[in-house]
């Protein structure tokens, strides 16, 4: 066992070393709307010691061990009560409008009024400590503006539109049962279900449930339901290399994180969301992570004709039959080399051994343009941030720099 001096003097030598650095961790364990979140929770039967939220300097705020989780160790255990799914939902005063509507809605937007329905009634809600805890905005791609997504990579400019189309089609399919809400509120529902706080409910959902799957309900669509908003443990961060065991015990009635390598005193306890590259990280989660492993390039059409041999007669009709089969998307070239996807393209378009080489020089362009692209990433994301009328110049200089490097 350590003796207390030697901890303290560790202790002491870690922060000099922190403020050395230039590097600052800000416990918010005594801000009031964490001492008011704790508190809630407590009441629902769930209290932690060893996790306390903290802002860190490259994450943002998380949640730190107060003491060492060994190897296998719980890291969380949230009691049913706490959880937001939409069985809370169909239970509310919300239940009967949802039950009414044909067709029925979906799981996600389900929770998503409830959650925009739960803010607007602020301290009167029940869930009010939860809801302040939320971020008032999120940087996913549904928040970036035109000029934003221009400064993303190609094939990432793409999907973010995407994302802002489905979006927007969510928001207009609805507006009706948006309105016929209307007796729960005195403002009208124009005011109330408005697109950006659609936009911030979802992002909330799609960024921050756990998977939990549960019993089909007649009085929702057929779209899976496996969402549960999940108050404290949902302030944990994704760490690409860490490795969790996560689920709703049935025997216990809790949802529960259990660590596979353990995490160290006074080190920030990480889950993983799941083996993402850092297109899928920034399209669902609004980040990316630093030395991703499952960081991969996207092979695009240009890309993959480079290789092809333009003499061959049955190209078109060889590349259209891959389009046909879906097999011109996600082509993505990763740490271990070609995906299995990448493979089987190129086989049926029968590049031999002998024409890798020239495939191999064009991934290794590709490669170190990935280092560019994830600039570009990180310099979208500072911007959606931070956009105000005095940084739009560096937004200019941005795509000055991006069309330099193109
Ligand atoms: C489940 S929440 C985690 C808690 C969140 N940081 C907070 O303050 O509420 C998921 C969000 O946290 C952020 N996040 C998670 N892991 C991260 C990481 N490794 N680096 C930066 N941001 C991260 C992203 O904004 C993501 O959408």
């Amino acid at each position: 066992m350590n003796k207390p001096g030697c901890r303290a003097g560790r202790r002491a030598r870690e922060k000099r070393r922190k403020k050395h650095e230039g590097v600052s961790e800000v416990t918010l364990t005594h801000e009031a709307q964490f001492v008011l979140l704790r508190r809630w929770l407590k009441e629902k039967g769930f209290a932690s010691q060893s996790l306390i939220p903290v802002n860190f300097h490259d994450t943002g705020r998380g949640l730190m061990a107060t003491q060492t989780i060994k190897a296998k160790d719980s890291v969380i255990s949230l009691p049913e009560k706490c959880l937001l799914t939409t069985r809370t939902v169909l239970k509310s005063y919300m239940g009967d409008y949802i039950k009414r509507w044909h067709p029925p809605i979906s799981p996600l937007l389900a929770l998503c009024c409830f959650l925009i329905s739960e803010r607007y009634g602020g301290d009167a809600s029940e869930w009010s400590s939860y809801i302040n805890i939320l971020p008032k905005t999120y940087t996913c791609p549904v928040y970036f503006s035109d000029d934003i997504v221009d400064l993303l990579p190609r094939s990432l400019q793409k999907k973010a539109t995407e994302q802002k189309e489905q979006f927007q089609e969510l928001y207009c399919s609805f507006l009706m049962f948006f309105h016929s809400l209307q007796p729960l509120f005195t403002q009208p529902t124009e005011e109330l279900f408005t697109q950006d706080a659609l936009r911030w409910a979802w992002c909330s959902i799609n960024t921050r449930t756990v998977y939990m799957e549960h019993d089909q309900s007649d009085y929702l669509s057929r779209e899976k339901d496996v969402y549960a908003l999940a108050p404290y443990l949902d302030l944990l961060n994704h760490c690409p290399n860490v490795q969790v065991e996560a689920g709703f015990n049935k025997e216990t009635c809790c949802y529960e994180v259990k660590s596979v390598q353990g995490c160290k005193r006074f080190q920030q306890a990480f889950i993983n969301y799941g083996p993402h590259d850092n297109h899928r990280l920034l399209l669902e989660y609004g980040f990316v992570a630093p030395d991703n492993p499952h960081s991969v390039v996207y092979v695009d059409l240009g890309t993959l004709k480079l290789c092809l041999d333009e003499q061959d007669k049955q190209l078109t009709q060889k590349l259209l039959y891959l389009r046909d089969n879906d097999f011109l998307r996600n082509l993505t070239f990763g740490m271990n080399g070609p995906s299995w996807r990448l493979m089987t393209a190129l086989r049926l378009l029968s590049l031999k051994p002998e024409q890798y080489t020239c495939w191999k020089s064009v991934l290794l362009g590709a490669v170190v343009s990935r280092d560019r692209e994830e600039w570009c990433i990180h310099n979208a994301l500072k911007l959606c941030n931070n956009l105000t009328d005095d940084n739009v110049k560096a937004l200019e200089r941005v795509s000055l720099i991006k069309s330099v490097h193109s």
